[in-house]
């Protein structure tokens, strides 16, 4: 078992939590043996499975960073968030959730059995890849980068530089991914879509190769925990019920078809990538003692081997840690 039973009832600082928290990575990185790195984009095997490392900041500018950080990565899923914001912000949230539900599925992420099955009129939410292909062909612009434009800003906004998508990585998802393809083409079919199927997938492909960092993560995760706000500036970033919405997701949805788990044993919103990238955001909470982060923060994760459900392996477990010893469950 690793250690790391405090009482916080004393001044927290920098150094303290940075020690703790370099052990528990060190601790957790041993776990990355247990998974796998994603094949299926054969770009994303070259990733070192051995990689673990998360950043933590906090509303007061508090950070810490441990382990591999500052190692890019493809935002993959996690960038459905953020297209999922920014067609509320452009279409109107009643317009989106009438076209992508915000039920869990249970399944995988890539799964088209409900929408076969169940001959539902929307597909279940717009962090499975049915409802995340949907949500993008509601994006305003003529072309792929018309529609990522107002991503980008938001991005821009949040982390102070513009990334870039990584070509390798678009390409390589491109050339392979029959599956999306397949689910792109069912969508077509029951009407689903409101740009043209390429089109959407191009534009799909680009936003998950969005590259990014653990320390990115973090800053977009303090976003959503402090509602939308600018955490320095307290200017709105993104409309709080648009952020409220899109973390009640990331609670139910987040983590594929383990999102239940998590609720129950970290109980914090997330999303995670098939890269190995996990976002996750622990809004302020009210305690008697004295906790770490208490004002609320955003966590990034990097880690990418993966376990059987398509999420970090380790970066789960050193989250679960993190959040049972921070007291950062929102129950
Ligand atoms: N789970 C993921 O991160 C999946 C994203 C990936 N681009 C896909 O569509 O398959």
């Amino acid at each position: 078992m690793v250690q790391g039973t405090v009482n916080w009832n004393t001044e927290i600082t920098k150094e303290w939590l940075q020690s703790y928290v370099d052990d528990w990575v060190k601790f957790y990185k041993k776990e990355t043996t247990q998974g796998k790195v994603a094949s299926y984009i054969p770009v994303l095997k070259q990733a070192n499975p051995n990689h673990l490392g998360i950043s933590i900041i906090g509303k007061n500018g508090m950070t810490v960073h441990s382990g591999d950080v500052g190692i890019p990565f493809t935002i993959q899923s996690i960038s459905k968030i953020f297209s999922f914001i920014v067609a509320c912000i452009e279409r109107g949230v009643a317009y989106v959730l009438d076209r992508v539900d915000v039920e869990p599925t249970g399944e995988a992420f890539n799964s088209i059995m409900h929408l076969e099955m169940r001959k539902i009129k929307k597909p279940f939410n717009p962090f499975i890849n049915a409802g995340a292909i949907t949500v993008t062909s509601l994006l305003n612009g003529k072309n792929s980068s018309e529609k990522l434009e107002a991503l980008f800003e938001l991005f821009t906004k949040i982390l102070g530089y513009r990334p870039h998508i990584n070509k390798d990585v678009y390409v390589s998802e491109r050339e392979t991914s029959v599956r999306n393809r397949a689910i792109g083409y069912y969508l077509v079919e029951l009407g689903y879509l409101e740009s043209e199927l390429e089109l959407t997938l191009e534009t799909y492909f680009k936003q998950c190769s969005i590259e990014v960092t653990t320390e990115d993560l973090a800053k977009l995760g303090l976003v959503l925990a402090n509602d939308g706000m600018n955490p320095h500036t307290n200017e709105e970033i993104i409309p709080r019920n648009v952020v409220r919405l899109a973390k009640a997701l990331m609670l139910t949805c987040g983590m594929y078809d383990a999102s239940g788990k998590f609720a129950a044993y970290v109980g914090i919103p997330a999303k995670s990538g098939v890269s190995g990238g996990i976002i996750a955001t622990a809004p302020p909470r009210v305690r008697d003692e004295v906790l770490p982060f208490v004002e609320g923060c955003g966590i990034g994760l990097y880690g990418p081997a993966l376990d059987d459900k398509g999420n970090s392996i380790a970066g789960i477990k050193l989250l679960k840690h993190i959040a049972t010893k921070w007291d950062l469950s929102i129950f």
